[in-house]
């Protein structure tokens, strides 16, 4: 391919739309072809950059999504599941590569994905941040190292928008955890207490969410015994470093075959990479 590869940036009016919007048009590797919001959006048909508050950019708002991704080699997703489950099928008819930001999928939902990424390259992740998935890592490693008179507890603090918990990340950090413990995350998870809820269970990794304000995401994972704490901690200062990240896989995704992956192989992260 003898141009940069073009990209289509889904719910393009969001939070994450247009942070990714403004990373793409920044961008020296990708240029910025679409952007499709949800059919009736006041924006559809606007310029993007007018609708932003700044200068055109030359690329219109959508509600027409196969129209939008067919001109595209790589489609950025951070949306909703119901809407990432039919941009999925989309993005497949295109062979687009479908990189997926959205979180709070049911594990049905997240099965329902599994045909797309058949057809086209898929990258979902909870968290794009080359951090976050080091400390994913750094979960997986100290929980093997410590046994169970050491407690898990992951901690997570967002915005006050934010619509699902735990977050994509925490539920990451957790499955980490529990691998490296050699156990079932389902079989283990303290998610939601509230009132009596007994003593805590001795091997079991627990939830905790705290929703206030602008945060943009902060995560903590804590090991705790009677007589000592460690705590791996990272905090996204701002949202630039999820949009760098999605771009880092769409680009990664170019030359590699139909498939499911996530950031850790876009990083090189996974154990034997
Ligand atoms: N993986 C990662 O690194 C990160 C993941 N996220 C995740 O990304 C997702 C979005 O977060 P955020 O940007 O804060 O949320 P927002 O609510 O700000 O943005 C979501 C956008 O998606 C749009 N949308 C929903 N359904 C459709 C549809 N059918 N067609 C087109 N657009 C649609 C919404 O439009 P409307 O308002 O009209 O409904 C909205 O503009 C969340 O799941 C969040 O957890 C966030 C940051 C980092
Ligand atoms: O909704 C958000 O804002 C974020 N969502 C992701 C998550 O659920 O973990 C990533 C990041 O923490 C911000």
């Amino acid at each position: 391919m003898n141009e940069k590869p073009g990209i289509v940036i889904t719910g393009a009016a969001g939070r994450m739309g247009q942070m990714l919007m403004r990373c793409v048009l920044e961008s020296d590797a990708v240029r910025l072809v679409g952007a499709v919001v949800r059919p009736g959006h006041p924006w559809v048909g606007r310029d993007v950059g007018e609708a932003m508050g700044g200068t055109a950019v030359g690329v219109v708002a959508s509600d027409d999504a196969l129209e939008a991704f067919s001109k595209a080699q790589a489609v950025i997703d951070f949306t909703t599941p119901a809407a990432t489950l039919e941009f999925a099928a989309l993005a497949a008819q295109a062979r687009a590569v479908h990189v997926i930001g959205t979180t709070g999928f049911a594990p049905e939902e997240i099965a329902a994905l599994e045909p797309a990424s058949r057809h086209a390259v898929m990258v979902r992740a909870g968290n794009m941040s080359l951090g976050v998935n080091l400390l994913v890592q750094l979960a997986k490693q100290v929980a093997a190292a410590l046994d169970e008179d050491f407690d898990i507890e992951v901690v997570e603090y967002h915005h006050r928008r934010k619509v699902d918990a735990p977050s994509g990340t925490a539920l990451m950090l957790g499955e980490a955890a529990a691998e490296g413990r050699g156990v079932e995350l389902a079989q283990v998870a303290d998610r939601g207490r509230d009132g009596i809820t007994g003593a805590r269970e001795r091997g079991h990794i627990g939830f905790a969410a705290v929703r206030a304000g602008g945060i943009v995401g902060e995560h903590d994972v804590l090991f705790a015994s009677e007589s000592e704490r460690v705590i791996l901690r990272h905090v996204a200062e701002d949202r630039s470093v999820f949009a760098r990240g999605a771009i880092k896989a769409a680009l990664w995704g170019q030359d590699k075959g139909p498939g499911a992956y996530d950031m850790l192989d876009v990083l090189g992260l996974k154990p034997g990479a």
